[in-house]
């Protein structure tokens, strides 16, 4: 019997999802890892209510699902402004599959977080270094294209985090500037054979975008039913110029209800 607050995921579930998972050793002649595109939508396709708002979406049991999927993925990605607007933890709190609450780091996924022009301000209270200090989770990698603040790095590496600078060009904007391809290639030369990329919109936006979709291996998403209205961050991915075909459309699709949500699973290749 699990305590109060704890996630257990039911074996049932765990078969559903199966198709779907990395398989072990699938990548290894890969210069890429295993790419789980995963979120939660509503439905108008809104991830929250607003840049920089955390939303809860996601029921009790699909909840329970994607932290189940983050147990059977080397590493989780999110974008700086999920980092900003979430403070995440990032770990896996499902229980019975190791890592949470004293079981050592097995079974945890590996943080990355995007965060190409150093946003991201840590601090002694950014929750994420105090998993890792506390053994409930990995210190979490920073994908940059800058020379990071020399308290940021001091921070990180304390816990046993990195900063991994790419030598990809820089704007002085605050676009996207790293190539997809770069990055996963950055996380796999370090170990990673499998990664679920959870977010936010930016980041799901321009991996869904035509260059870069081919690179998704599978699609794991929570709908839940509700509409957030207008203003949210939205998932709808740039459309080729002068196409007017759909950007992408799932394959092999199988739909599971979670409690009042539903979770759509698909691929996207051929
Ligand atoms: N419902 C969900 O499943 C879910 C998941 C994640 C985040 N969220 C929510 O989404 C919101 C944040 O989304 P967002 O779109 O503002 O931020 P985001 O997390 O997508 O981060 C955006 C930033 O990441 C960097 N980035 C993204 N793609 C890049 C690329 N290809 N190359 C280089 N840098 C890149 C850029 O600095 C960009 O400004 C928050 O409100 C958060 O709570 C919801
Ligand atoms: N599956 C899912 N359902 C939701 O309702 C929701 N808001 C998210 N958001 C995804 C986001 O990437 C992370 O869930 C947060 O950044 C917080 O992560 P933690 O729980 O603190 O580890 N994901």
């Amino acid at each position: 019997m699990a305590s109060r607050g704890e996630l257990i995921y039911p074996e049932d579930d765990r078969v559903f999802l199966k198709p779907y998972l990395p398989v072990p050793d699938r990548s290894q002649d890969s210069n890429v890892p295993f790419v789980t595109l995963t979120f939660a939508t509503s439905l108008d396709s809104a991830l929250s209510l607003a840049p920089g708002v955390q939303t809860a979406l996601s029921g009790p049991q699909s909840k329970t699902m994607t932290h189940y999927l983050r147990c059977k993925h080397d590493a989780i990605m999110i974008g700086v402004g999920t980092a900003i607007a979430d403070d995440p933890s990032l770990n896996c709190r499902v229980q019975g599959v190791g890592g949470y609450g004293g079981e050592g780091l097995t079974g945890q996924p590996q943080p990355v977080v995007v965060d190409p022009h150093g946003r991201w301000q840590l601090t002694s209270k950014t929750k994420i270094l105090n998993l890792a200090r506390e053994g409930r989770g990995k210190a979490p990698w920073i994908l940059t294209s800058q020379t990071p603040s020399v308290e940021n790095v001091k921070l990180l590496e304390q816990v046993g985090g990195c900063y991994i600078v790419l030598n990809t060009p820089t704007s002085t904007s605050e676009k996207p500037t790293m190539a997809w391809l770069d990055m996963l290639r950055a996380v796999k030369d370090r170990g990673v054979e499998s990664i679920m990329i959870e977010g936010g919109g930016v980041i799901i936006n321009s991996l869904l975008a035509a260059d870069n979709a081919d690179l998704i291996d599978s699609v794991i998403v929570t709908i839940a039913p509700t509409w957030l209205g207008q203003g949210g961050v939205v998932v709808s991915p740039p459309r080729t110029e002068g196409s007017s075909l759909p950007v992408a459309r799932l394959r092999q699709t199988k739909w599971q209800q979670l409690g009042e949500d539903v979770v759509l699973c698909g691929v996207l290749k051929a």
